[in-house]
């Protein structure tokens, strides 16, 4: 329990943890104002069944005389309205108090969702591969909240409840010592015997419930990404099928514990039936006192109707919290166990890397996280700035890996990565990233406009049109944008794209790679999905860069590499050839053959 205290408490960051305190400290407020309450029904209760005690009893009677009284009726009725009012008071209290609480939750809900999100975010690239992320976006929206009402809420009420329960208790203790015990030991036994026997399987179902969710995110998610193949495939029934049997199983896992946490309630208020039974013949039978009996039994069913919801409320939140303890351990890792991260920096923040000479890899040997084999072994590049390459191999001989190396989405696992002879670290890799513009081999478009997606990320009252449509004029856009879209750039595009061609989408990409007018342009296989007439149109526009910007491009088409000043041949990690077209057409078989086949 005090380790899921203490992953809890790392969670909440300083304010956080000081508006606990606020809200611990209120429930104990609430408590003393609660059993106050509960104490103020035992005189009007006594002098209803014998109004005598009003001069029997110093202090009733100290009270009668202070405040003047001059009939007992009247007394009776004043006594009536101080219990009302205590009520009230202690009502009103535990409102606010129940505000307090339930902001408490909602806020962090809030700020761990971002704190979560940005965790992401700052993650390396290397993070995502092996991630699937419909889990990631299950873990922001889903499990946090199920962190804030489950776990966090569930902490907050264990408290509160148990500090109403000990004043409860301390109330009776002061009555009647043994009565109290035997009510307090019995209740308490109960519950505690019945959680203490069920725990182990709670965090059992807890996990299969964490999982199964986890796999009908996973499911959904590659459901709606793939829906093409699905369809085409005629696949639905499968995901369909696999969705339902981790929906199902995640459910039932959720009736098992739901059920659990109430089932004690029923046998309690058997027992608590049971009490009063005992405690009308305890003081009927052992003191034999019927003039005390109605008040003592009236304070017991109201302590009884106050604790049962209380001991009941925290074996509920106990449980709760130990179902739930899933959430907290994949929270707690995600937020906190966060080595390679880099903060979330705005462009404004990062100074640009200067680049005035050359970018190399040298001596690099990588292999992908999670895999053994290295991709790239001892492997040295080097590309003067304003020169255009070419990369072209066979598929899988390591093109789009050195691309990648290059712009920093993954470190070398020896040797590094030069920028004018100076190895771009960790805290310059940002910088260095602002100096290129890439253009992947499959575009992401978000569902936006076409201004927004070529400026990507940037708000949209920030977006520099002019800009826009200079690069959408060299990415061979620009007369479709205009002539063809009701609303020219600020034109729709659909959720990733659907309202566009596969050979629009990929221009986009390349606009979207020159509207910060990068010094260095990576361009993998960004023509494939063109027809001949339009890349040699694109191709041309981005001939004119040459000489201006340093351009890296892979392409399978080797036409599209004509006017590089030099093109790698790679093969299984490895430079094999380099030259210029002309060169590596007139000397090597191996390029000859690759533009052949790729024809
Ligand atoms: N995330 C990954 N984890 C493990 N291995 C990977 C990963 N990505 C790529 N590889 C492996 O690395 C090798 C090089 O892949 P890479 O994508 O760089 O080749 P490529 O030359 O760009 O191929 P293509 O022309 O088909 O795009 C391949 O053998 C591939 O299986």
């Amino acid at each position: 329990m005090f380790k899921v205290v203490r992953k809890i408490y790392s969670l909440l960051d300083h304010s956080e943890r000081r508006r606990f305190l606020v809200l611990i400290l209120s429930m104990i407020a609430v408590g003393l104002i609660d059993v106050a309450g509960i104490a103020s029904i035992m005189p009007f209760m006594a002098v209803v069944s014998n109004p005598e005690v009003v001069s029997s009893n110093h202090y009733l009677h100290w009270v009668y005389q202070t405040f003047g009284f001059s009939s007992e009726n009247h007394f009776l009725i004043f006594l009536g309205l101080l219990v009302f009012f205590m009520l009230l008071f202690s009502n009103a209290m535990k409102a606010m108090v129940l505000w307090l609480d339930l902001n408490f939750a909602h806020f962090r809900l809030y700020s761990l969702s971002r704190r979560l999100f940005s965790s992401y975010l700052s993650q390396p690239y290397g993070f995502f591969i092996n991630q699937n992320t419909s889990i990631l976006h299950k873990n922001i929206l889903q499990e946090v909240a199920k962190f804030t009402h489950e776990v966090l809420r569930p902490c907050t009420q264990i408290f509160s409840r148990l500090v109403a329960a000990l004043f409860i208790f301390g109330l009776l203790l002061v009555i009647d010592p043994l009565l109290a015990l035997i009510i307090f030991s019995s209740m308490g036994t109960v519950y505690l015997s019945i959680y203490f026997l069920a725990q182990r399987r709670l965090v059992v179902i807890g996990e299969e419930r964490f999982e199964a969710n986890a796999q009908r995110s996973k499911i959904a998610g590659e459901a709606f990404g793939g829906i093409k193949d699905l369809k085409i495939l005629n696949r639905e029934a499968f995901f369909f099928d696999q969705f339902s049997e981790h929906a199902h199983k995640a459910e039932s896992r959720m009736v098992a514990h739901g059920l659990f946490s109430q089932l004690p309630s029923f046998f309690m208020e058997v027992v608590a039936f049971g009490g009063i039974l005992i405690i009308v013949i305890y003081y009927l039978v052992v003191k034999q006192n019927i003039g005390q009996t109605l008040p003592v039994i009236a304070l017991y069913a109201f302590a009884g109707y106050r604790l049962m919801p209380a001991l009941q409320g925290i074996f509920s939140a106990a449980s709760l919290l130990r179902f739930n303890l899933p959430v907290l351990d994949r929270l707690h890792q995600d937020i906190n166990a966060n080595p390679c991260a880099r903060p979330i920096l705005s462009r404004q923040q990062v100074p640009i890397l200067p680049f005035k000479e050359r970018i190399q890899l040298q001596a690099v040997t990588f292999s992908y996280p999670g895999s053994d084999c290295p991709i790239l072994k001892s492997f040295d590049l080097s590309i003067e700035k304003n020169t255009s390459i070419g990369l072209v191999g066979a598929t899988g001989a390591g093109k789009t890996t050195v691309v990648d190396l290059l712009l920093g989405l993954f470190s070398p696992d020896q040797g590094q990565l030069l920028v004018d002879g100076m190895p771009v670290k960790a805290e310059t890799m940002a910088g260095w990233q602002l100096n290129i513009g890439y253009v992947p081999q499959s575009i992401f478009l978000s569902d936006d406009s076409l201004a927004n997606n070529i400026a990507f990320g940037v708000p949209a009252d920030q977006i520099d049109m002019a800009a826009v449509e200079r690069a959408g004029k060299i990415a061979n856009i620009h007369d479709f944008v205009i002539k063809q879209l009701p609303n020219g750039y600020q034109t729709p595009v659909g959720e990733r794209g659907v309202r566009l061609s596969g050979g629009q989408r990929q221009r986009i990409g390349i606009a979207r790679a020159l509207y910060r007018d990068p010094a260095v342009l990576i361009m993998d296989e960004a023509t494939s999905a063109l027809d001949g007439i339009t890349e040699e149109v694109v191709t041309q526009a981005i001939r004119t860069l040459a000489g201006k910007k340093t351009i890296i491009t892979i392409a399978h088409r080797l036409t599209t590499l004509k006017d590089c000043d030099l093109i790698y041949v790679l093969e299984e990690g490895r430079i094999v050839e380099q030259g210029s077209y002309e060169e590596l057409s007139g000397s090597s078989n191996r390029f000859r053959a690759m533009s052949r086949s790729a024809i």
